[in-house]
Order: C-alpha cells, then sequence, then structure tokens
C-alpha cells in the first residue's frame, strides 16, 4: 500500500469524527503517482497487520504511528533501495530571491559551467538534477556575488555552496597560493575558501562531502575540529589545503598558534549560520570573520545557509556580506511538508512510559525484521545519559550522544546508530542540525525545545531527500509558550494540528516566535525589505554595529527570554566594548548578569562558555558543550 493510501484512507476514517469536510493532504512527491493513478495498485501490497486495522474509528495514537511508520519505511527501503532520491517532492515549493541583479536560475547541473571533473563527480553520486536550492543558489554564487540563503531541512544546502566553491577554485587555480612562499615551505597554511560549522559531526559531514566532489580536481579538503588530536590536522594541513572546513574554536586556535592564515580566503560559507551567530556564538564568528586577517566583505565572496533565519540574526550577518542576495527556498523557517508530524499532550512525569508504549508499538510492526530508526531529542546531557540507561535496560537498544562524551564516544554512537545496529539513538541539540543520516524513520521531541527554530531543525533528520519522514513532539504544560509558533509551523507543513493545540495556542498570548520574529508574521523574509522601520546601521568594518544592540534589545524588550531591557545605553556609550560589561553590566540580574567582570565574558574557550551555561535555562550548555571547539 502506498503512503497516499494509508494517508488518504486513515485521513477519511481516522478523522472522521472531527474533520469531516478536510480533503486528504497528500504529501507532494505522491501527487502525481495519484494523478496517474498509482491508486488503482492499492491492493499490490498487503494491508498492514494489526488488530485495528480494519477498524479504524477506534484507533489510538499508537495504530496512527505504526502505520504512518510502516509506510516511511516504505518509502525508504521497499525498493531495497536505500538511496531512493525523490526531488519531485520539493518541485512546488515556493521560491523567493530578493536583492538587485539577480542571475537566473537553471534547470539542469549541465547548463551551469562547471568543469569536467566535478560534473562526473555529480554523476558518480547520481546526483541527477539540481534541488530547488541548487538550481537557484549556484548561479548566483557563480556569477560571484553574496548570498543569504534559506531553504528546507534536508533539501541539499550542501551542494549548494560546496559545488560554486569547487568550481570557482578550479577557475582560479592558477593564483592559488599554497604553502610554499619562495619555494620554502612554510608552516602556516593559506586557505583559499572557509567553510564553518558549528558542530564536529557536521563539519566532518561536509568534509565528507566536499571531498567527494573534489575527487581527482586536485581539489584540497581539510577538516579542523575540536576533540581530536591537533597533529593529525596540523599534518593535513601543511600538505595544502584549498578548502577548510572547521567548527570556530579549533579554528581560533590554530589561527592563534599561526599553523593557518586567514589573508587568502575567497570564498567563505557559514552552514547553520543563524546557530553561528546566535546568542553567546556570535563573539567567536566575528573575531574569525572581523579580526583576525580575513579580506573584508567586497573583496571575498560570503555564503550563509540554513533552514531557519530569524530577523534578527538576519541583520547581524549582513554585516557579513556585500550586495548580497537573499533567496528563500519555501518560507523561512518552515519544515517541509514530506514530515507527517504528530503533538502529544505528555506531562514530564509519564513521558519515559509513554516513550516505551510508542516504541514497543513501533517494534512490534517493524517491519521486514528490521527496526525503524528513531532519533529522540532530550534537553540535557544528563537526560540523554539517564534515557539511554532506561532504555537499554528495559530492552530498547539505546545509545546517547552529547557534548560531555569524548570525541571518539560519540562518533561510535554515531556510527552504531548509522548502521542500525542501535536503532534508537537519544541525542542533544548537538545532533539536531545538518546531520544528515539515511533512513532515520521517527524523530521523537521528548524534551520540547526551547526555541521553535531547534524544532524544525531536529525534526528535519528525518524527511529527507525527498523522503518521507514522521515527528512526535510530547508537549507539556510548561511548553505553552511555544503553542502558537508551533501550530504555526504545522501549519505551514500542511499538518492537521489537534484541536487542544490549537486552542492552547489561543489561549496563551505572545508566543516565543512572535517576540523573536519582532512584528514579522510568521515565515520572515529579506529582513532589508522592513529597514525602514528600523535602525539599520550604515556599514561598520569593525564590527560595532548598533544593529546587534538593537536588535538584542528588541528580543529582550519584548521578554521572549525573559531578560531585562538592557543594550539601549550601551549603545550610546560609543560602541562595543570587548569585554563583559557588554553582556553583564547592563544587563543584571538577566542570564548574562554572571559574565559581568571584564575577564569573565568571554570565556577562554567555548568549553569554559558551556560549562557556565550549562543546564541554564536557555538548554545552550548542551548545544555548546557538545561541538563548538
Ligand atoms: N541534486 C541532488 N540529487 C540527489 N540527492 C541530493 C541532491 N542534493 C542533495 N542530495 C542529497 O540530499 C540529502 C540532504 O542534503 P543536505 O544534507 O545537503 O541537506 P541540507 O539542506 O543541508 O539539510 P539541513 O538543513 O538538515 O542541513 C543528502 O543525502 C544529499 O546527498
Amino acid at each position: 500500500m502506498a503512503w497516499a493510501d494509508v494517508l488518504s484512507e486513515s485521513t477519511q476514517n481516522l478523522t472522521h469524527q472531527t474533520r469531516p469536510t478536510q480533503p486528504a493532504y497528500l504529501p507532494p512527491h505522491l501527487r502525481q503517482l495519484v494523478a496517474r493513478g498509482g491508486r488503482s495498485n492499492r491492493n499490490s501490497f498487503p494491508p498492514p497487520a494489526g488488530p485495528n486495522f480494519n477498524q479504524r474509528q477506534t484507533a489510538t495514537p499508537y495504530d496512527i504511528i505504526t502505520e504512518k511508520l510502516d509506510q516511511v519505511e516504505l518509502t525508504v527501503d521497499g525498493n531495497n533501495n536505500s538511496d531512493v532520491i525523490n526531488l519531485d517532492a520539493y518541485e512546488d515549493v515556493p521560491v523567493e530571491a530578493t536583492g538587485s541583479d539577480i542571475p537566473p536560475a537553471v534547470k539542469s547541473f549541465g547548463e551551469i559551467q562547471m568543469c569536467e571533473a566535478l560534473n562526473e563527480n555529480i554523476k558518480r553520486r547520481k546526483y541527477v538534477k539540481p534541488t530547488p536550492i541548487q538550481r537557484h543558489a549556484i548561479p548566483i554564487v557563480m556569477a560571484g556575488r553574496d548570498l543569504m540563503a534559506c531553504a528546507q531541512t534536508g533539501s541539499g544546502k550542501t551542494a549548494a555552496f560546496c559545488f560554486p566553491i569547487i568550481s570557482r577554485i578550479l577557475r582560479d587555480r592558477f593564483d592559488q597560493v599554497v604553502s610554499v612562499r619562495n619555494g620554502v615551505r612554510t608552516r602556516i597554511a593559506y586557505p583559499t575558501s572557509l567553510i564553518l560549522s558549528p558542530t564536529r559531526e557536521l563539519s566532518c559531514q561536509i568534509h565528507d562531502e566536499a571531498k567527494k566532489f573534489s575527487y581527482q580536481t586536485g581539489v584540497k579538503v581539510v577538516v579542523a575540529y575540536g576533540g581530536a588530536p591537533m597533529a593529525q590536522q596540523f599534518y593535513n594541513l601543511e600538505k595544502g589545503v584549498d578548502i577548510l572546513v572547521a567548527t570556530p574554536g579549533r579554528l581560533v586556535d590554530m589561527i592563534e598558534r599561526e599553523r593557518v592564515s586567514l589573508k587568502m580566503i575567497k570564498y567563505l560559507a557559514l552552514d547553520e549560520a543563524d546557530r553561528m551567530l546566535d546568542m553567546g556564538f556570535e563573539h567567536q564568528i566575528r573575531k574569525i570573520v572581523q579580526q583576525m586577517g580575513m579580506p573584508p566583505p567586497g573583496t571575498r565572496q560570503t555564503m550563509l545557509f540554513s533552514a531557519t533565519f530569524p530577523d534578527d540574526i538576519q541583520r547581524l550577518a549582513s554585516d557579513f556580506l556585500s550586495n548580497y542576495i537573499f533567496l528563500t527556498v519555501g518560507k523561512v523557517g518552515s519544515s517541509t511538508d514530506l514530515i507527517a508530524q504528530r503533538v502529544e499532550l505528555v506531562q514530564d512525569m509519564e513521558k519515559r512510559s509513554h516513550l516505551m508504549k510508542l516504541l514497543s508499538t513501533q517494534k512490534a510492526n517493524g517491519s521486514r525484521g528490521k527496526p525503524a530508526l528513531t532519533l529522540v531529542f532530550v534537553e540535557t546531557k544528563r537526560g540523554a545519559d539517564a534515557l539511554e540507561h532506561s532504555l537499554s535496560m528495559n530492552g530498547f537498544p539505546a545509545i546517547a550522544i552529547h557534548g560531555d562524551k569524548v570525541q571518539r564516544e560519540r562518533e561510535r554512537a554515531l556510527r552504531s546508530f548509522k548502521s542500525g545496529a542501535t536503532p534508537i539513538l537519544v541525542a542533544t541539540d548537538v545532533a539536531s542540525r545538518g546531520l544528515d543520516i539515511p533512513h532515520v524513520a521517527h524523530v521523537i521531541n521528548f524534551d520540547f525545545p526551547k526555541d521553535i527554530d531547534d524544532y524544525v531543525h531536529r525534526i528535519g533528520r528525518t524527511g529527507r531527500a525527498g523522503n518521507s519522514g514522521m515527528a512526535t513532539a510530547f508537549f507539556s504544560d510548561k511548553n505553552m509558550p511555544l503553542a502558537k509558533a508551533l501550530v504555526e509551523v504545522m501549519q505551514e507543513a500542511k499538518q492537521e494540528v489537534p484541536s487542544w493545540l490549537s486552542q492552547c495556542a489561543q489561549n496563551f498570548v505572545g508566543s516565543v516566535r512572535s517576540s523573536r520574529y519582532g512584528r514579522s508574521k510568521f515565515g520572515g523574509s529579506d529582513f532589508r525589505s522592513s529597514q525602514n522601520d528600523y535602525y539599520y546601521p550604515s556599514s561598520n568594518s569593525n564590527g560595532d554595529a548598533n544593529s546587534f544592540v538593537d536588535t538584542y534589545a528588541n528580543v529582550y524588550n519584548t521578554g521572549g527570554y525573559g531578560a531585562p531591557t538592557s543594550f539601549d545605553n550601551y549603545a550610546s556609550a560609543g560602541g562595543r566594548s570587548s569585554n563583559a560589561d557588554y553582556y553583564g553590566a547592563h544587563n543584571p540580574p538577566g542570564p548574562y548578569a554572571h559574565y559581568s567582570t571584564a575577564d569573565d565574558y568571554p570565556p577562554a574557550n567555548i568549553d569554559a562558555f558551556a560549562a557556565r551555561s550549562n543546564g541554564n535555562e536557555y538548554g545552550y550548555g548542551s548545544i555548546v558543550a557538545s561541538g563548538w571547539d
């Protein structure tokens, strides 16, 4: 039975009483199938086992999940082809580009003047045609323009920045500077391209991708990330590097040790750019981009990519760009409708038993003897360990990944999960962004995230490259401030919103999304379109952008993060100092008050920051500690 059949049938039957007039929603990649008469094959698959299948009126949430998961598994490996890519799924996603002189999009890779070796590698990877983000972004970057791009999770952003970087490096080859000066080999590496990403695992993944596409082109790709011995990374750099993929902490360390120079950077890409410029991390990125010798905007090319781009972060990011194009594929911050989203009201005390019940149903119905890969997100590192233990003791093979584990353990956990040896991965937000793990059928938000953008990224670990996926969120009383934002994300992705959740959204005034997104309605857009309403700084090369102050004051003023209003004085104080009065002195007794002495902020390294912020109410501790060095 096809996904379309199950969904349409289950929607008709299961929701008959509550939503009689709602037409069944079909994921876009199946619309063509249905139009072509795919439904006529509805009997070609045996009906899924399960006592309730023929008695849908009495179906429980577990039955619904089971059915949907069966279909996810069919989509993923039903043809015994683990690499099913369904790019048609993205065809009807709206695309919007703003800025001046926008280069036209292409329809095929063949239309882009890329070198033969790269084209061969694209074919070798079985990329038949570009995804929408690639169709639009690659010509923009190839034309030498700066870009801020927002596209849904799993829609191919990595290739959208890797292909043009590789291509342009090959074109510029003759001016390339390697680590050999006047015939003398130096210890300093001079990459021409820098790709920054927030976590070690994501940097490794991007490195692997970039290497595959650079195969036999002569382009050298090196990765640098914390938690691994520096000696090996230095050795790799000494052999020559064109593209350096790095996490910020390790990169700063290498630059300070004079083993890497950014002087020759021509291409800079920030993956998960909004996370990189988020509170606490922005300082380090500014240091790399504005204070460590990198050529300024206009003389280098800069690309920022993410699936979410709040207005305030766009404003910060614009300091790094010159005459850029803003590109959105789908709405900013929206989720793909390939992911079936479910939300359940579960109180904290009941979460564990509820999770186990859910997993048992899944296990009992694990088709073809293979359990579906399930990713369970929790808030804290301690919570991850505790849940891993509890699941394992109850017969559910689980492994945890978080920032307190040493790198080797983190890699082992990921490998074990990917291979299916441990089909349940319990993770903090270290695994929420960018990771492309094939066959993740189900993402469970055991602890609902603190920020709706994190929700979008977390559920985006399933439903990738045109495949279907399933996401279940446990929602409790304490998550009410996010009810409205969640409803908006679900509606945007054409998901059925439970009536209790809509009710909560109406009752709870002042959602986090609304405050974070300023006055704009959900979805967002190029923030420049509304700049007349805001103070927008003239270009300021030393990074003392008042926009930052302004933006954060706006965020805090709304009460979204519960901190006091505070930055106004700072703006008039004549710019940004390099230390703590920035976060501290103007903010007592807010969450950053404890960084109020001059040498307390910034912390010596990001782990120190993590240690301090660990367990704070914003949950950044687990993110920071898990990958920012
Ligand atoms: N043109 C293409 N043809 C076939 N597969 C593709 C194509 N582009 C990307 N993919 C595959 O799609 C998957 C998702 O791509 P990628 O990881 O780049 O997504 P993303 O948009 O960066 O996601 P996220 O927002 O989660 O970081 C990868 O497995 C990638 O190999």
